[in-house]
């Protein structure tokens, strides 16, 4: 891996309070994204794959989530290190569309309907490169096309709702890519699409990536995704990173029962997959979540888990190196 990450996580926690309560959605994660690396977060609803995005992008909600403690650096394309914790809610906003892109499930929460196509892949493109207008709705039009949307002129011209869902999501894609991002976080950005949609847009994502070098974070819930566009996996539960290696191997040999409980149950992974279960759920594991706000002193997946003994109830399991380059949150990953 490049000695220089993308992004450096390192011990981050986010909680959030409410009602007197705290939930512990992110607990001690550690994540590293290198030049040009697509790294997946994989996990059941509310295992903390979008608070982690959240925590990077400073959008928590206000006086509601916070990042405890950690490490958040993102390293810009200019080769400067940025400590994300340290920033103002103004400086975040130099960052946000900046340094750090970011595709959503919906195109529609990311664009204005008020304005046209052009206009709101231009402004990104005024406010962080100091373009003028002519030359910034020029260089729109030039992202239009490089997403694959014919006619881009007419196209840029037009407001969202006239686009298709598909072109919608190249608008957004191409409007994330405006100011040339080091990093881009894509959330779940095929799952709103219909299945024959969602394999174009994967390739057009691995495609810019592949031409821009840029690090990739990708969040999604589904195994064929993971398996077509990542380079490496972490799997996450009840807040925490409970497997982490390359997609070829934790998909090969999965060393944590919790990741061996979704790949039994999947269906068997590749492009065919991909568009076939775009769209559903992972599949289901027996019992349930602890609660984040009283998680238990062990492993949060002992009450679940079939390789249960009793030192696994006592104390976190910590991410033990099983080689090549795979981490298991488990004390019996050699039995898995
Ligand atoms: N705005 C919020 N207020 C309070 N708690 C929150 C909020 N957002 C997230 N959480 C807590 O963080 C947990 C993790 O949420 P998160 O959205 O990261 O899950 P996820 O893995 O992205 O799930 P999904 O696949 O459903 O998006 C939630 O279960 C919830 O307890």
């Amino acid at each position: 891996m490049d000695a220089q990450p993308i992004l450096d996580i390192a011990g981050l926690t986010t909680v959030f309070r409410i009602a007197k309560q705290r939930v512990v959605a992110v607990r001690d994660l550690n994540l590293t994204i290198a030049p040009a690396e697509t790294v997946a977060l994989v996990g059941e609803s509310g295992s903390g794959k979008s608070v982690t995005s959240l925590s990077i992008m400073g959008l928590l909600p206000k006086g509601v989530g916070e990042v405890e403690s950690g490490r958040l650096a993102l390293r810009r394309k200019s080769g400067d290190v940025v400590d994300l914790r340290g920033l103002s809610r103004e400086a975040f906003r130099g960052v946000r569309g900046n340094d750090i892109g970011m595709v959503f499930q919906e195109p529609l929460t990311s664009l204005n309907p008020v304005f046209t196509i052009g206009e709101q892949i231009a402004e990104p493109i005024r406010i962080h490169k100091g373009a003028s207008h002519a030359k910034a709705f020029a260089e729109a039009v030039g992202l239009l096309a490089g997403v694959g949307i014919p006619d881009p002129r007419r196209r840029a011209s037009q407001y969202p709702h006239e686009l298709s869902g598909g072109m919608r999501q190249r608008a957004t894609i191409a409007m994330a890519l405006a100011c040339d991002p080091a990093l881009l976080i894509a959330d779940e950005p095929t799952t709103a699409l219909d299945v024959t949609i969602q394999a174009q847009i994967l390739d057009l994502l691995k495609r810019m990536q592949s031409e821009r070098g840029m690090g990739m974070l990708f969040i999604t819930h589904n195994l064929g995704v993971v398996a077509e566009i990542a380079d490496r996996v972490a799997v996450m539960y009840a807040g925490s990173i409970v497997e982490t290696g390359s997609v070829a191997r934790v998909f090969s040999h999965p060393r944590h029962p919790y990741t061996e409980g979704l790949m039994r149950s999947a269906p068997r992974l590749g492009e065919a997959t991909v568009l076939k279960e775009a769209g559903t759920p992972l599949p289901t594991i027996a019992g349930s979540v602890p609660s984040l706000a009283n998680l238990p002193n062990g492993c949060p997946f002992a009450s679940r888990c079939g390789y249960r003994i009793d030192r696994c109830t006592e104390a976190l399991p910590a991410l033990a190196d099983t080689g090549h380059a795979q981490f298991s949150r488990c004390i019996r990953w050699q039995e898995v």
